[in-house]
């Protein structure tokens, strides 16, 4: 049934008083990429704008409320995918930009390159006239805590990581069978300066063709970049496996295999979507024709209409 539109606001372990405000996020952000393809946008609009939203939120670790480096600084890793051509663009490492998701996007539409670093991005994002916003901007007093709770010899950031994954991302088809990805994060706490996961690497943290899919992944991105989660769950697919069952495979592949926890959202060209996670918790929704979907444990699938009030 399409179009169809689903959203992560990332796997890990959402503190209880989070949880609302992370839900709340998917919800509107779900809602407003399902509003583009009312105004006849594509599934790549579509995504943008869902991604656009999260970045903007400062609930989640991706844009404004993004995690800092072991330098106390905001550098952050996007990426777009269209599955009809297998056109690209990624930024990483990117610093003093708002949403680098749509970064991503012009990178795919106005360079021959699929991924421009550090720099580089920004010094294309000023030829574009995208403005550059300033790092204070970007953090909350959130990220500013957790990152010097990590500082002190007695810091346990594993155990702290989980407590905010947050990367967002979006996968959707639109009514042409076109299918899409964005995802977007500041990465993981306290990593080292000029650190890239998985997010803009294609393959690992969302891929999208039309011949089988489009895959949108959160988690720990030196798991899911050994095992190239978002392609291996596509290769299910292509195997004839359901979206959610492929999902399925690919996160429980990930963690016999290398032991890492992770969540996705993932689309079939037909319109059938999983939203599937390893971790406690991932915070998800999705926009089906008039019924929103949403959840956030193990297992929770609440729906409603889309008519109702937010
Ligand atoms: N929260 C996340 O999903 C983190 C992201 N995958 C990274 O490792 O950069």
């Amino acid at each position: 049934m399409l179009p169809v539109l689903v959203v992560h606001g990332g796997a890990g372990h959402i503190p209880e008083e989070r949880a609302e405000r992370s839900t709340a996020g998917v919800c509107s952000a779900a809602r407003a990429g399902y509003a583009v393809f009312q105004r006849g946008g594509s599934s790549m609009d579509a995504v943008v704008e869902a991604v656009t939203q999260l970045e903007n939120n400062p609930s989640f670790n991706a844009g404004c409320g993004s995690v800092l480096n072991v330098k106390g600084e905001v550098e952050m890793d996007a990426i777009v995918m269209e599955g009809k051509t297998l056109a690209s663009g990624a930024v990483c490492a990117v610093r003093n930009i708002a949403n680098p998701v749509q970064l991503a996007r012009l990178i795919m539409d106005k360079t021959s390159h699929a991924c421009l670093t550090a720099e580089g991005a920004n010094h294309f994002a000023r030829l574009m006239g995208v403005p550059e916003v300033t790092q204070e901007s970007l953090i909350t007093e959130y990220s500013r805590m957790r990152w010097k709770k990590n500082l002190t010899p007695d810091a346990n950031p594993v155990e702290c990581q989980m407590g905010k994954m947050g990367t967002v991302g979006a996968v959707a088809v639109d009514s042409e069978g076109n299918v899409a990805c964005a995802t977007s994060t500041g990465g993981i706490l306290n990593k080292m300066e000029g650190r890239v996961g998985d997010t803009p690497c294609i393959g690992c943290g969302g891929y999208a063709d039309n011949q089988s899919g489009a895959v949108s992944t959160t988690g720990h991105g030196e798991a899911i970049m050994k095992v190239t989660l978002a392609r291996h769950i596509l290769f299910h697919m292509e195997q004839g496996q359901s979206a959610e069952a492929a999902s399925d495979l690919g996160l429980a592949y990930m963690k016999s295999r290398v032991g890492g926890l992770g969540g996705v959202v993932t689309v079939d060209p037909q319109g059938n979507w999983a939203a599937r996670f390893s971790s406690k918790q991932m915070s998800w929704a999705a926009v089906q024709k008039d019924t929103l979907h949403y959840g956030l444990y193990t297992g929770e699938h609440v729906t409603k209409s889309i008519a109702e009030p937010q």
